[in-house]
């Protein structure tokens, strides 16, 4: 064997690790500075938002001088800016007052996170310095007692707390679990603060959950508001291309891919994080190919997916006997409930579960209709009533793909 014969052997047997820490190492990387991609970079510019940036900053002026501003409530769409907007105006007026004798605090908490209130309050308590167990427990105690206590350590220390909520129309969700006074003592607390003070900021995409509000909480949650509109096509791509030169080497997105990469972000509402992630996620593709730059193809294969990642994580997400019935709708002779529902009959058998009831199944179909997995539509069949029938929205191939980690399905798949 010569030597050529040699090398082509040996690439041909390289180990498959190898061979892929080997390119990673020789080729060429098309990002500058990856990390800028990621969500929580804080850009020095924030473009299209010169109002927004005014109106926050005025609502919390009063820090600035030594006075507890009123509570702010912000909304607008996903990825419009919100997050982005209230911690660089509050890391700002951090920044002012840090020397003086004023020194705020800023609690950050999601609320979309947290699957109670008491979790959401000991997670802020937490980050005002309540952090043994014994100062403020995970569990056991009452919502109020945990809200005391909150209290007790801002007037203590005299703090200026400002507690920053996103995503707070799930909070509404988790108070009407429990807890509905602890909300409404939240917006005002100051009232009952000796020392220090407390200011609320929720951040919410949910345009409509201002109606679910309890009016008292409404009225002293949103005593000033902030309202976030949408980014047009053009506004998406100025921010873009602004990302692109900080955290891409020069000249290796083609423009074709950013027009593309804007245009399917903005159709909808101009979500911004989306179209930042899009971004990234092509651009890892093209760097994977070792292509020289991001064209549109690594676009196009990037939303597809991120479409698959979201649909593979929602069917992950369920518990097994709704898998069991996404398999049966899938699997069924028909697509009737009833032929689901013998489909699903059948499933249960072979992975030996116990099977649930129909009705308890059709409702199961309905919540699982309105996450948008499978579609539903009546069916009249004249003096025979009506029936509903079902289909999967997906391919058959990613429901497979998604449930093989899952031991107890394996012999269905
Ligand atoms: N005007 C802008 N200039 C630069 N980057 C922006 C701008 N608006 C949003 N972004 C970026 O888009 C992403 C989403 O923004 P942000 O988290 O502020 O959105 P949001 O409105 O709070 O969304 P959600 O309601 O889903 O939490 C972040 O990466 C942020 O840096």
């Amino acid at each position: 064997m010569d030597r050529e014969e040699t090398m082509v052997c040996a690439s041909m047997t390289k180990d498959p690790i190898d061979k892929l820490l080997d390119d990673a190492q020789s080729g060429k990387s098309l990002f500058k500075n990856r990390e800028v991609l990621h969500f929580t970079f804080i850009p020095d510019v924030i473009l299209h938002r010169e109002d927004e940036q005014k109106k926050v900053t005025q609502s919390l002026l009063p820090l600035l001088k030594k006075s507890r501003p009123s509570n702010l409530l912000v909304y607008g769409k996903p990825g419009t800016g919100k997050t982005l907007v209230v911690k660089k105006v509050l890391g700002k007026i951090q920044e002012r007052v840090k020397d003086n004798s004023f020194p705020i605090q800023l609690l950050y908490a999601n609320a979309k996170e947290e699957t109670t209130l008491y979790g959401l309050l000991v997670k802020l308590g937490r980050q005002l310095g309540l952090t043994s167990q014994k100062e403020l427990p995970s569990t056991g105690l009452s919502i109020s007692e945990v809200f005391n206590r909150i209290i007790s350590v801002i007037e203590k220390n005299s703090l200026n707390t400002v507690f920053v909520i996103d995503e707070i129309d799930y909070l509404v969700e988790l108070v009407s679990k429990s807890g509905k006074d602890v909300f409404y003592s939240l917006t005002r607390a100051n009232e009952r603060l000796k020392k220090g003070t407390l200011t609320l900021i929720g951040i919410s995409n949910d345009l409509t959950f201002k109606e679910r509000l309890d009016p008292r909480v409404l009225s002293s949650l949103s005593e000033e508001e902030v309202i976030f509109t949408n980014y047009t096509v053009g506004q998406i791509n100025e921010i873009l291309e602004e990302r692109i030169k900080v955290a891409f080497i020069p000249d290796t997105v083609d423009q074709a891919a950013l027009n593309l990469c804007s245009a399917m972000s903005g159709q909808e509402h101009g979500d911004a994080r989306r179209a930042i992630d899009l971004l990234r996620v092509a651009g890892e593709i093209a760097e994977r190919e070792q292509s020289d730059t991001v064209k549109e193809a690594h676009i196009r294969r990037a939303s597809l997916k991120m479409e698959e990642d979201k649909e593979t994580t929602a069917l992950n997400s369920y518990p097994l006997h709704e898998k069991l019935l996404i398999l049966a709708v899938m699997k069924a002779s028909g697509n009737t409930t009833g032929e689901i529902y013998q489909s699903y009959k059948n499933l249960c058998k072979i992975t030996r579960q116990k099977e649930l009831t129909q009705r308890r199944i059709t409702q199961m179909l309905s919540e699982i209709e309105m996450t948008g997995l499978i579609t539903g539509k009546i069916i009249h069949q004249g003096m025979h009533g009506r029936t509903k029938k079902f289909n999967l929205t997906l391919n058959a191939d990613i429901v497979k793909k998604a449930f093989k980690e899952d031991l107890a399905l394996e012999d269905l798949l």
